[in-house]
């Protein structure tokens, strides 16, 4: 990695109120763009994905980096202070520099305002459209480093999947194109900062993304491997499949007590439990006992009917949640050791909608013996799993 040797001079980021890190690395987000193929009434970088908007998701990629870098957010002119107000509190948690300039009416004079933004020390400039959220950080680390090594543009791409033709305006094909040399392009995009400010200060023409843009300068770009999740949201359906896909990593992210008592819905935790479930026996001695679902020979029935018992005890049984670790957890049968000799033990179980479990969550044990099962050994007591009720619906 390139690496700055002497302080940065004073830029517009110290406007903001940042200092300039020791980076030599910036990234461009642009976000300026409106998101008309995608029709919602906010601006495509701020509507909302998860909990948060697109352009909050792309940054937190950024903000991931290995190394810290210089960050210029490009917003839309009418939004530049709800997007400040977004982004600074985000920025200093991770000791990152970032400053927000407004945007331009296409996506390269977007670019252009970024570049203006950019302190004197930086030297390799990734630029990055907001709305491609998901692309993971590892990608942006990969682009900077392919720079910094190679000292040109690096550019990631995927192979194009469908057979691929030129069609003429009316609908006729014209050829199919040899797609083993085709690749769909996306960002981050990485350069030399020379190399991307002088192509940028020569562009005759308005180009789609920056590669091309230097490449018209004459500067070869390489292309590397890039990540099926860096896709861009421009349609309603790409917007569905990133809501999809955050869900499935907030949910499959390690478990984190604060993010689940915050966000209950995606708390699949299984939790550790015991049951106990008190019963008084019968007086009529000769019927059948029938409990937690299982008969007992020899044992007199209990009051209340065996159906009631068994449904009692698969949907209300309260259990304990005992988490003896963070993922996994099974709530066991009760030890009612003493039944047999008729006496029934008595506690005040703790249900387990309690302290431990995400708010609004309660959990219910659920059998999956059958009531024609085998007797229950009591000595070798029957694990049942215990969900919380919120995971269970989902
Ligand atoms: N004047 C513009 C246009 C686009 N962009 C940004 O460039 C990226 C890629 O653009 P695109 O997905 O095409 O976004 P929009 O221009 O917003 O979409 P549309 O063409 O559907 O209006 C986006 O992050 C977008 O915010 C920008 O900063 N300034
Ligand atoms: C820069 C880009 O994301 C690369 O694929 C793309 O060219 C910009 O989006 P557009 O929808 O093609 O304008």
């Amino acid at each position: 990695m390139l690496r700055r040797s002497s302080a940065a001079p004073p830029t517009a980021a110290a406007a903001y109120g940042g200092h300039v890190n020791d980076t030599t690395v910036a990234v461009i987000v642009v976000a300026a763009g409106s998101g008309t193929r995608l029709g919602h009434p906010e601006p495509k970088a701020l509507v909302p994905l998860g909990d948060d908007t697109v352009l909050g998701v792309a940054l937190d990629a950024v903000l991931g980096m290995r190394e810290a870098p210089f960050v210029v957010v490009v917003a839309p002119t009418d939004r530049l202070e709800d997007v400040r107000a977004r982004s600074a509190a985000r920025a200093a948690a991770a000791s990152v520099d970032l400053v927000v300039v407004a945007g331009g009416s296409t996506r390269q004079e977007s670019v252009s305002r970024g570049l203006a933004e950019l302190p004197r020390a930086i030297e390799v400039v990734l630029v990055h459209d907001a709305a491609r959220p998901l692309a993971p950080a590892a990608v942006f680390d990969e682009v900077a480093a392919a720079v910094a090594a190679r000292g040109r543009g690096i550019v990631p791409g995927l192979p194009v999947v469908d057979t691929v033709k030129r069609v003429d305006g009316e609908g006729h094909v014209l050829e199919t194109v040899d797609r083993s040399e085709l690749a769909a392009m996306q960002t981050p995009q990485g350069f030399p900062r020379e190399v991307l400010e002088s192509a940028y200060q020569g562009a005759g023409a308005d180009f789609t993304d920056d590669a091309a843009l230097v490449a018209s300068a004459g500067v070869a770009v390489d292309v590397v491997p890039g990540d099926a999740r860096a896709f861009k949201i421009t349609v309603p359906s790409d917007l569905h499949r990133a809501e999809h896909l955050l869900a499935e990593r907030v949910a499959s992210a390690a478990p984190d007590p604060a993010a689940h008592r915050a966000h209950p819905a995606h708390a699949a935790v299984p939790r550790v439990g015991t049951g106990i479930d008190v019963h008084a026996f019968a007086d009529d001695g000769d019927a059948p006992l029938w409990l937690a679902g299982l008969h007992w020979p020899g044992s007199a029935r209990s009051r209340g009917t065996a159906t009631a018992t068994r449904s009692r005890t698969r949907s209300a049984t309260r259990c304990w949640p005992r988490p003896v670790s963070a993922t996994s957890a099974a709530c066991s049968a009760p030890p009612i050791r003493g039944s047999r000799a008729r006496t029934a033990r008595s506690s005040s179980p703790r249900p387990c909608g309690d302290s431990r479990l995400p708010d609004g969550a309660s959990a219910t044990c659920r059998s999956r013996s059958s009531a024609t099962g085998p007797s229950w050994r009591p000595a070798a007591p029957r694990r049942r799993p215990c969900w919380p009720e919120s995971s269970a619906r989902r």
